[in-house]
């Protein structure tokens, strides 16, 4: 029994001693994160170049270097108009008369077929900054929405 008491009391001592080390440590690791230098950018490096017309993009040149890289057989054909989609006539709408779209751009046509056809598979797209990405992704949401059901259905997760 003494020997007990002797260890707890050792091991509340030890344990007040770590904690007090713990505290000098989270300390220390403030000041070093406040003192670390910083990477130096200069204003001009960050200036965007107003002269490029970001949606040039939508008209990139049907030999323009997108590459579609797939697994095993592509059953999918690029979409010239919106209709050769399997959208829903409302989604049609929403992009002819709301948005006053015409056709999809190139990686629309590209990544439309693939994210809107089945068998459906996972997909990464790059594409230049103002070419149509995002209605890629939403189109490929809102498809499989169904407006009766009252419930979160999607969910996109997006860094900008
Ligand atoms: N098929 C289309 N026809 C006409 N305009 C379009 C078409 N698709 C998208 N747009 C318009 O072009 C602009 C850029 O599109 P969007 O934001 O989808 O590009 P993005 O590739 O996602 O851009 P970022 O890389 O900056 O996120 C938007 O104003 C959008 O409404």
């Amino acid at each position: 029994m003494a020997d007990d008491d002797s260890t707890s009391s050792k091991d509340s001592s030890v344990t007040g001693k770590l904690a007090d080390e713990s505290d000098d440590v989270t300390a220390e690791s403030e000041e070093l994160s406040v003192s670390s230098p910083a990477v130096e950018v200069t204003l001009d490096s960050l200036a965007i170049d107003e002269s490029r017309n970001v949606n040039n993009s939508l008209d990139d040149p049907a030999d323009s270097n997108i590459r579609t890289v797939t697994p095993g057989d592509t059953p999918y054909t690029s979409a010239v108009r919106f209709e050769d989609l399997s959208l829903s006539p409302e989604l049609l709408t929403g992009l002819y008369v709301e948005m006053g779209f015409q056709r999809p751009s190139k990686i629309q046509s590209i990544s439309l077929p693939m994210i809107l056809t089945p068998p459906f598979k996972n997909l990464i797209a790059q594409a230049h900054n103002g070419s149509g990405k995002t209605t890629c992704f939403v189109l490929g949401m809102l498809s499989h929405v169904d407006p009766k059901l009252a419930a979160p259905q999607t969910l996109c997760i997006c860094p900008t």
